[in-house]
């Protein structure tokens, strides 16, 4: 979507071997709170925060906020032992970032220090169809395909954006990429209004539009899509110790997801050739546990690439031409 806007002279074809509510990110809770990338400057990860956190705080202001499944959710994060870092990176991109006073933390007596901040969510599936209705209004062809070599796409396009998740292991042979396995649980509990994440990553209460997602778990180089029963039960009776009321939670659905993880997100120019025939490819993948947290930031400077391929190719055809 970001290259339909942002290179209007050319055509955008999205080939997906899977698409909504089958992928990764139909998985996720959604939240806006960065994941550090050891690998990346944290200059370059809070201006792609930024970028993302901007972008959707448009939307959940505008009146497209419902369908698109973008709102504001405030709540806490909260330590069992006060965290290295008191002020993350993100804290003054987020809203209203404070720390949590004795009252409030009084109702986590396991834990001893805590953040209080408002922060974006993204509801999926709704996000991914509403993007997908823009990429049709924008005049985006769509395709049911998976592809088996990106060579193959060669003929038929000039420029080719790698954003295949998890799958770029396979389609590229990116040995550095790999699983980090989540189940999530979904469940009707709409008297929960705030969010409450454990500063250990891995127990998350976070409510959306319609469902609370409860998590979690991080494992890593587990490539099991299946759910497992007694993982769900783990999480919930963790998600209740921080949320007693979560006891009454109904109809509980399990997902599972691959965060595609590495140390830095894949974003570069890579140029494929065979026998003289250059294939521009932009990668964009390798967003491990934060892909919603800075989508907007890493597709902009994905756009970005795509624009400098675009003027190359330009400059050469009318080279050529002359
Ligand atoms: C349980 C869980 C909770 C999470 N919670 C959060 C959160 O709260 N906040 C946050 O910021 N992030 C979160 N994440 C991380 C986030 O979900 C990922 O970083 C993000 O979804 C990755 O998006 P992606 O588009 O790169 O990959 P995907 O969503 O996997 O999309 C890749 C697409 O490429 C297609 N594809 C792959 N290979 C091929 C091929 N060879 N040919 C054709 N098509 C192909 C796939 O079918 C798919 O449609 C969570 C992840 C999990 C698993
Ligand atoms: O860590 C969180 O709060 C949610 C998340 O991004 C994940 O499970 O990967």
């Amino acid at each position: 979507l970001c290259i339909a806007e942002t290179c209007p002279s050319g055509s955008v074809t999205v080939l997906s071997d899977q698409f909504s509510p089958d992928t990764t990110s139909d998985a996720a809770a959604g939240i806006l709170i960065p994941h550090t990338y050891p690998g990346t400057p944290i200059h370059v990860q809070k201006q792609w925060f930024k970028e993302t956190f901007t972008y959707l705080f448009a939307i959940s202001n505008s009146a497209e906020a419902s369908e698109a499944g973008i709102h504001l959710v405030s709540g806490w994060q909260v330590f069992k032992n006060s965290p290295k870092e008191e002020l993350p990176f993100w804290s003054d991109i987020v809203l209203g970032f404070r720390l949590m006073s004795k009252a409030e933390l009084q109702k986590f007596p396991q834990h001893q220090f805590g953040q209080a901040f408002t922060t974006l969510k993204c509801d999926c599936p709704p996000y991914l169809l509403w993007l997908e209705k823009r990429l049709k209004a924008a005049g985006v062809q769509i395709y049911t395909r998976k592809v088996a070599d990106l060579w193959e796409l060669h003929s038929e396009y000039n420029v080719v954006v790698n954003c295949t998740g998890i799958g770029a292991r396979q389609l590229v042979g990116d040995e550095k990429l790999f699983p980090v396995r989540g189940q999530v649980l979904k469940v009707h509990a709409p008297w929960v209004k705030n969010f409450i994440r454990d500063g250990d990553g891995l127990t998350y209460i976070y409510p959306g539009i319609h469902r609370v997602t409860l998590g979690g778990t991080r494992e890593k180089d587990n490539w099991s899509l299946a759910p497992d029963p007694g993982t769900t039960k783990d999480i919930f009776d963790r998600c209740c110790s921080l949320e007693p009321s979560l006891r009454g939670a109904q109809d509980i659905k399990v997902k599972v997801g691959l965060r595609p993880s590495r140390q830095h997100v894949r974003l570069q120019r890579e140029v494929l050739s065979q026998g003289g025939v250059k294939l521009p490819v932009i990668h964009n993948y390798g967003h491990g546990a934060g892909g919603f947290s800075v989508h907007r930031g890493t597709a902009k400077e994905a756009a970005r690439l795509v624009g400098e391929c675009i003027a190359a190719l330009q400059g050469s055809s009318s080279r050529a031409k002359l």
